[in-house]
């Protein structure tokens, strides 16, 4: 990861990498960059006070992380500090007199309390994918909604990938979803190739098995070879915006155990877009950017709601085909993607050291990965990592169940031109990705894969 001069080599108060959104000193750089180059378009009295509104939020959330690694054990997110204890501590009162607390604030009751939302879902090979109580961002007092934010933030900065759990998503809601998704898949499949996905521009559609091959590679002749050595056991059914004028979702016959198929899936749609445009609100307070920056770049909702069935297999094809699969290697390709899976597992998400390590279900909880053009915005202080479907871990019995699971896949407003996200680089050098169109972006890295 890039550092931005200014912050080099100060280590943060919890020994995360340093990273000019953490820093209280950049913080402050940052304001002046607001006001000398009008960012977030500019002047509307909105902006200006979104970016005053952060300032003395931010203070207040890195005196947070100060003040609970100074009372309480360190949690397992945290690698260990690479400091001596007397620089530590020089670093802490720096920071502590950098963000203008005083030490009588700083030992307040409130910042004695355990710390929020910080326990790890998943913690192996050097891949920590923290646990997040999202209601704390959501009702939380603004001092929780900071350290919130700052968790959900250094989540995706460090694995790509968190759990939220009591999130907006009510557990019925969910229930019904996966039961309906069963009825869809459940359709003769003659039924269903009648719903055919056909081009990455619309991406709407049915996916029978082995249709797409999800991978990192970028030429078609190579995802070719692929698809035909190992499909991947699943298939899929996508929908877009339902309002979008160009491209119609092909909705099946509402007959029999499909009726009220289409409202309850635009139902479904709509919630996670809300809670898409929420999370985003959290990375950009957590960024020192202000919690409305992205509100104009995902109010639109060019997102898709992916439904899977990894149909029931007999454990001896994993056994013939050692690269046989669910779903093949890759990363998502928008902003952030919210999966909900059932509980049978597979799922893993590759670590650090290169090892895929169990994304194991977590009941009531989501998991949320950021996706590439998400990193890319971030100009890579975001990860978007790599994760893919395997073999159930229960490797008992000669067939293994079917798993479903729920992809809502986000994505900035097709429209918008993504330019490299302010206080992600110190210079213009630093800048690592030309400007892109979301929308242009997506078809091309959808055309490589179908
Ligand atoms: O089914 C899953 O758990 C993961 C699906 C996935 O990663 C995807 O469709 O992009
Ligand atoms: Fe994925």
């Amino acid at each position: 990861m890039r550092k931005a001069s200014g912050s080099e080599g100060l280590p943060t108060t919890d020994g995360l990498p340093s990273h000019p959104v953490w820093m209280p000193l950049a913080s402050l750089a940052w304001e002046g960059k607001v006001r000398q180059r009008g960012v977030g378009s500019s002047s509307t009295p909105q902006h200006r006070s979104s970016s005053q509104r952060l300032s003395s939020s931010q203070r207040l959330s890195s005196s947070q992380r100060l003040s609970s690694s100074q009372v309480s054990p360190p949690l397992s997110v945290s690698p260990p500090l690479s400091v001596s204890p007397p620089l530590r501590s020089l670093l802490l009162s720096a920071s502590l007199l950098l963000s203008g607390l005083s030490s009588s604030q700083r030992l307040s009751s409130s910042q004695v309390s355990p710390p929020l939302s910080m326990a790890a879902a998943v913690s192996k090979e050097g891949l920590v994918i923290p646990l997040i109580d999202y209601a704390k961002f959501v009702d939380g007092t603004p001092s929780e909604r900071a350290a919130t934010a700052d968790s959900i933030l250094k989540g995706f900065q460090t694995a790509g990938f968190i759990y939220l759990k009591n999130h907006s998503i009510p557990a019925d809601v969910l229930a019904h979803t996966f039961a309906r998704s069963a009825d869809f898949f459940d359709q003769p499949l003659d039924d269903k190739l009648k719903l055919g996905w056909t081009t990455a521009a619309a991406n709407r559609g049915y996916s029978s098995p082995g249709r797409e091959k999800v991978t990192q590679l970028k030429d078609g002749k190579d995802v070719d070879n692929l698809r035909n050595a190992a499909p991947d056991l699943k298939e899929s059914y996508e929908m877009g915006r339902d309002s979008n004028a160009q491209f119609a979702n092909p909705w099946p016959g509402e007959e029999g155990k499909l009726k009220g198929f289409r409202a309850d899936m635009k139902d479904f749609f709509d919630r996670c877009k809300s809670m898409h445009q929420e999370v985003m609100r959290a990375i950009g307070l957590g960024m020192g950017l202000g919690e409305d920056f992205f509100n104009t770049f995902v109010d639109v909702g060019d997102n898709t709601l992916r439904l899977l069935h990894y149909p029931a297999v007999k454990a001896d094809v994993f056994r013939i085909n050692p690269g046989q699969v669910r779903a093949g290697e890759h990363s998502d390709y928008g902003s952030i993607t919210l999966l909900f899976q059932d509980s049978r597992g597979g799922l893993q998400v590759k670590s650090p050291t290169g090892h895929f390590v169990d994304a194991t279900p977590i009941e009531g909880t989501v998991v949320v990965n950021a996706g590439d053009l998400l990193a890319r915005w971030s100009n890579d202080t975001i990860k978007s990592t790599v994760h893919r479907v395997v073999e159930p871990p229960q490797k008992e019995g000669v067939e293994y169940p079917p798993r479903y699971s729920i992809a809502y896949f986000c994505n900035p407003n097709f429209a918008c031109h993504i330019e490299t996200l302010p206080g992600t680089y110190a210079s213009e050098a630093e800048k690592k990705y030309e400007g892109i169109n979301s929308g242009q972006y997506l078809i091309q890295r959808l055309t490589a894969t179908y």
